[in-house]
Parts: C-alpha cells; structure tokens; sequence
C-alpha cells in the first residue's frame, strides 16, 4: 500500500536520505525505527507530499500522494501532534478539514469519540495537553476513513493509558485490513505493536523484515537496534 523506493533527499551538499526503499503492507503495523536525525521524518515528509525527493518515488496505494484526489480519504497522518490552529476548538478544526476533503459532517462526533476527546470538543485548542493534541492529531488522520495510517512519533506526550489505548486503535486498523506506518525512535512502544520493522540510520535502511526475523540472534529489539544503528542516540527514552 505504502511503497518507498530509491529514495534520495539532499540538504545542501548532505545526503539524508540514501537511497531509501521499503514497503508497509496492508493489513500490517508498519515501525520506521531509527535514532534522532536517522531521516524517519524526512521520509514521511516526502511520501505525504509535503516535502520533494531529489531521486526515487514514495507510492501510496501505487500514487505519488499530491496526485491523490482526496488524499484524507486515502491516507490519514499526523506529524508534529494535531496540526491545529491554537485558536479553533477541536470541532471546529475537524469541522474545516472535511470541508476542504469533502467527508461527511457526521465523521466529526465519530472521531471526537473514538479518540476520547468528545467532551473537550469546544475547548480551544492552544489548552489542550500534549495527549489531547496527539488525539486530536489521530482524529483528523481518522477522519476521512482512510486505507492507510502514516503517524511521526504517536505515542509522544501520551500517558500510559494513552499509549495501550493507540496501539489498540493501531492494532484494530491493521486487522481490519488497513495500513499502518509508525514511526519510532522508542524501542518499547515498538515491540508490542509492530508487525513488521524498517530500521534506518544515517539516511540508510540498515534492516526491514518481520519482527522476528529482524531481531533473530538478538536478545531483545533493543540490542538488535543498538546492533543495527551503531548505538544511536535518544534509544530507549
Ligand atoms: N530542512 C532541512 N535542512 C537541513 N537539514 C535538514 C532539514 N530537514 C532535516 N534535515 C536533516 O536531515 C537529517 C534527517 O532528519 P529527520 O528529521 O528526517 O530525522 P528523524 O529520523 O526524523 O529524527 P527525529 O527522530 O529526531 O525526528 C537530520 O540530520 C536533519 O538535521
């Protein structure tokens, strides 16, 4: 569903990201793992459209995503928590979204549900929590029903409630049949929920397999990681 291949991206005369290749299948949850600057967010930037490849394609469901006609309806993502103005209520942004991704009004109650922030609805964005707003960010990526989830770093600012309660929503996405893409720079919340791992380091995919085959000969996902990356940094926080 998800499908990056040969991905090259340039800052000046650094490359970030090296020939970058891999593929988050449907019906799977997907784990980008990889130390602080390894190119997880650069990666997601391209294959959402928000950022240009200097070489390879990044595909969802076989698309380049700005060719997407309604792109929430076929993908849902959240970077850097919900992406919503301080100033609006959660309603209120959610209310917009669909507008500009003609979904239905009534997907606004259902993932103000879903997520838990229904009787926060018309509270003014800027006083959310960090959780809130990682909630608020999971609903506008649920908002338009999508295929595929692609999410930076969900599980920051959650609590541990918050963090057991995505990876059921996550879990139940894939089962379903839809994509998941996560990713990761924590090795615990990783374990217990992915499928199948990428693991990226200095801009290079260093390994991606199932879960088991990717820590087979390891003690753990954490020795496996320090292994893979060279012991990078911000692991296990
Ligand atoms: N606009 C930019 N200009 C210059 N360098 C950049 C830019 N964006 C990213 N980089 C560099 O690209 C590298 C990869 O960054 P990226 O944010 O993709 O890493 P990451 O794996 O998402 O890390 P983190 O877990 O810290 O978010 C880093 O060295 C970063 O400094």
């Amino acid at each position: 569903m998800l499908l990056v291949e040969q991905l090259v991206k340039r800052h000046g005369s650094r490359t970030v990201l090296d020939r970058v290749s891999f593929e988050a299948r449907a019906g799977r949850v997907t784990a980008f793992l990889g130390p602080n600057g390894a190119g997880k967010s650069s990666t997601l930037r391209i294959l959402l459209g928000l950022d240009c490849a200097d070489g390879g394609s990044a595909l969802v469901g076989g698309r380049p995503y700005r060719s997407l006609r309604n792109p929430l309806r076929t993908v849902g993502s959240m970077l850097d928590g919900s992406g919503a103005h301080r100033s609006r209520t959660a309603r209120n942004h959610l209310a917009w979204v669909a507008r500009s991704n003609d979904i239905p009004r009534r997907r606004i109650g259902e993932v103000l549900e879903q997520v838990g922030l229904a009787d926060a609805a018309r509270v003014r964005v800027g006083r959310y929590s960090l959780g809130m707003g990682q909630r608020l960010g999971l609903a506008t990526a649920l908002l338009g029903e999508p295929e595929a989830l692609v999410l930076d770093e969900p599980v920051n600012g959650l609590d541990p409630e918050g963090i057991r309660w995505i990876r059921g929503l996550l879990r139940r996405h894939a089962d379903a049949g839809g994509t998941v893409l996560l990713s990761s720079h924590l090795m615990g919340e990783v374990a217990g929920l992915a499928d199948d791992l990428v693991v990226i380091a200095d801009g290079r995919i260093v390994k991606a397999g199932t879960l088991a085959e990717v820590t087979v000969g390891y003690g753990s996902l954490e020795d496996a990681f320090f292994a893979l990356t060279g012991g990078g940094n911000g692991v296990g926080q």
